[in-house]
């Protein structure tokens, strides 16, 4: 596990800009695409350092994969859209080609979405498009761009809810989310932790308590979603002063 704490919120966005355009490199020159799972939240404005030079230019959009590590069950167009957040603030800016943008069927209920976007990974699998751990048999995606919540929740994994336990389903849905929507569909913690590269992007001072007891909570302390993560590959924290303040 790595840690990165930033005193100053410029140098934390670059950081995490020259993370991401350093692995989207090594997979496009590799294998001739990566495969990049986004959550929604203060993660898209985190990435903003991704659309100035050098990185916009370094990387090769064209060779993106994007899918959502969860997804709220509303349409495309709808401000709680993290499709749309990430279209706006990132997406629309560099030439993903969409036909390699993966957002969720937004015409289905939860349960259906969830589905029907875990048959569509399957698909993607066979194609080679995303790798498959030889591990666990789940995918493998080559990068996750986590976010955090105050509660230490991480995709729409919540504490105590039973969807932590779900060791099957690639993707699940939920439609009693304590963060509103409540209805959304998510990653399972078998795919997050067969990731190859995994970042925790944690801004602001309401997550710092959950960072606090995820790194150095003692073994009495709740098992917060956030302390699940540990993937197949590495782990990667990325902490802007105010989230690590209590470290
Ligand atoms: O759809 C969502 O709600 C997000 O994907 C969610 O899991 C987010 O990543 C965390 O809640 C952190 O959000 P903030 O970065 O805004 O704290």
């Amino acid at each position: 596990m790595w840690l990165w704490r930033s005193s100053k919120k410029r140098s934390f966005a670059v950081s995490l800009a020259k993370y991401v355009a350093d692995i989207s490199n090594k997979f496009t020159s590799e294998r001739g695409a990566v495969t990049v799972c986004l959550s929604g939240g203060s993660l898209i404005s985190n990435l903003r350092k991704l659309l100035e030079p050098p990185y916009v230019d370094s990387i090769e959009w064209s060779k993106w994969h994007v899918f959502w590590l969860d997804e709220r069950v509303v349409p495309k167009t709808h401000e709680d859209s993290n499709y749309k957040l990430a279209y706006d603030g990132l997406l629309s800016k560099v030439p993903v080609p969409s036909c390699n943008v993966y957002a969720i069927n937004d015409t289905l209920s939860a349960e259906g979405a969830a589905d029907d976007y875990e048959t569509r990974l399957r698909q993607l699998v066979k194609n080679g498009i995303i790798a498959s751990s030889s591990v666990t048999g789940f995918p493998k995606f080559d990068l996750m761009l986590l976010g955090m919540g105050p509660d230490g929740h991480v995709a729409s994994l919540f504490p105590g809810h039973p969807l932590v336990k779900e060791n099957k389903r690639w993707v699940t849905f939920i439609k009693d989310s304590p963060k509103p929507p409540p209805e959304r569909i998510t990653f399972t913690f078998p795919v997050i932790n067969s990731t190859a590269y995994a970042a925790l992007v944690v801004t602001g001072a309401a997550e710092s308590v959950a960072v606090h007891s995820a790194l150095r909570g003692t073994q009495n302390s709740p098992k917060l979603p956030v302390a699940m993560v540990s993937p197949e590959g590495e782990l990667k924290w990325f902490l802007d002063r105010d989230a690590a303040s209590k470290l």
